[in-house]
């Protein structure tokens, strides 16, 4: 039995429900804070808690790789392990190998890569994939294993990597099998190329999951391209079950992928912009290392509890200028819950009908960069 999705209202494209999971409820639209290796970096699960945040992911890659699958077993999962008890989600791992791993091979039956830590050889099919995430890791929501091409792609190799995710779905579903307290997502593939997405979407849907991913973007295909792919292929996916959309994005990007029928999000951006001195605003985002902070003693954002509302941008300026700790965390801090109060406007917005309007002071205020 999936976890129910019960939808509470909707305009036009854009929905906004409640994830039901035994760990605890998901509000969407949710963005998910990312937890690289069991943590939030620079912050302690409390003070996630506190930005309002019903989900965070973990990283099957980061994880295998250290502590390992069978320790973070024998520690008694990732929920005990980083006492965080509310749901998490785990990503397969195929992306990460991708993108951090020394040489990797994709074959039919796995992929193989060496570990960017020590070097070590590992091997991540769909069947150890689902191992590690839903009985090592102990993860609410697996994630199936994928392969997500470069942007731009050659439509045949689009169409490759798709139809081998669409069978290491199947795989990844068979080797899940059905569970009563875990759910399983599929991803969908196919870069650009709208006839692609069509089949993956159809081929996922008969394979059968709890919830669809939108893969393949976020790839350096930019906020216009991406839109473009958005136009058509959330609605490819069951209206009745939640929609991810894997590592989006920028304030804007959530905004535009919410009008577009996107229910989940996860981006490293709030914690990695914030180590690096920017913080998210309505405005736009701003670098608190800049000079014309230095004696501005107002507050990043007088609406938002905790450092948002707290701290003088003259403080932060400070803390960032002389590299100290608490800057990072405090910037981590602040846009975790700026991204948190965003997602919290829309669902609002939505609930209310007013998500067209909502969109559009959106757009006057914001301006990205
Ligand atoms: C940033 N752009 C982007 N990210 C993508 C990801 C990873 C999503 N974030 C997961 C994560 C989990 C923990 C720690 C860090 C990251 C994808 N994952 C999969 N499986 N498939 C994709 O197509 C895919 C496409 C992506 N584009």
């Amino acid at each position: 039995m999936p976890f129910p999705f019960d939808i509470s209202a909707t305009e036009g494209r854009a929905r906004t429900g409640v994830l039901k999971t035994p760990r605890g409820d998901i509000r969407t639209p949710a963005f998910m804070p990312v937890g690289t290796a069991a943590t939030v970096k620079a912050m302690t699960v409390d003070q996630v808690k506190q930005t309002g945040a019903d989900i965070i992911l973990g990283n099957t890659y980061h994880l295998m790789l250290r502590p390992g699958p069978e320790r973070m077993e024998t520690l008694g999962g990732l929920h005990k392990f980083m006492g965080w008890d509310k749901p998490i989600l785990t990503d397969s791992g195929g992306f990460q190998v991708m993108s951090l791993a020394g040489i990797s091979k994709v074959k039919e039956e796995a992929v193989t890569f060496s570990s960017h830590i020590d070097g070590s050889k590992h091997v991540l099919s769909p069947e150890r994939s689902i191992q590690i995430q839903a009985d090592r890791i102990g993860a609410d929501i697996s994630m199936q294993l994928d392969q997500c091409v470069a942007y731009p792609a050659e439509k045949d190799a689009a169409k490759k990597a798709m139809e081998l995710s669409i069978r290491w779905g199947a795989r990844s579903k068979a080797a899940f099998g059905t569970r009563e307290t875990q759910a399983l997502f599929g991803i969908q593939q196919g870069s650009t190329f709208e006839d692609l997405r069509r089949q993956s979407s159809e081929q996922l849907r008969e394979i059968g999951f709890d919830g669809y991913a939108i893969g393949g973007l976020a790839v350096g295909e930019g906020h216009q391209a991406m839109c473009e792919v958005l136009d058509y292929a959330p609605e490819m996916l069951p209206a009745d079950r939640p929609r991810y959309l894997m590592g989006v994005g920028k304030p804007i990007d959530l905004v535009e992928a919410v009008y577009r029928g996107v229910d989940m999000f996860d981006c490293v951006l709030p914690t990695r912009a914030g180590r690096h001195g920017q913080a998210w605003t309505w405005e736009g985002p701003i670098n608190l290392k800049n000079a014309r902070f230095a004696e501005d003693q107002t507050p990043l954002d007088p609406t938002i509890d905790g450092p948002s509302s707290t701290y003088s941008k003259a403080y932060l300026h400070h803390l960032i200028r002389a590299d100290e700790i608490l800057g990072k965390i405090l910037l981590s801090w602040h846009n975790i819950a700026f991204f948190q109060a965003l997602t919290a406007a829309m669902r609002d917005a939505i609930q209310h009908g007013r998500f067209e309007q909502f969109r559009k002071d959106f757009h006057a205020r914001h301006t990205s960069n």
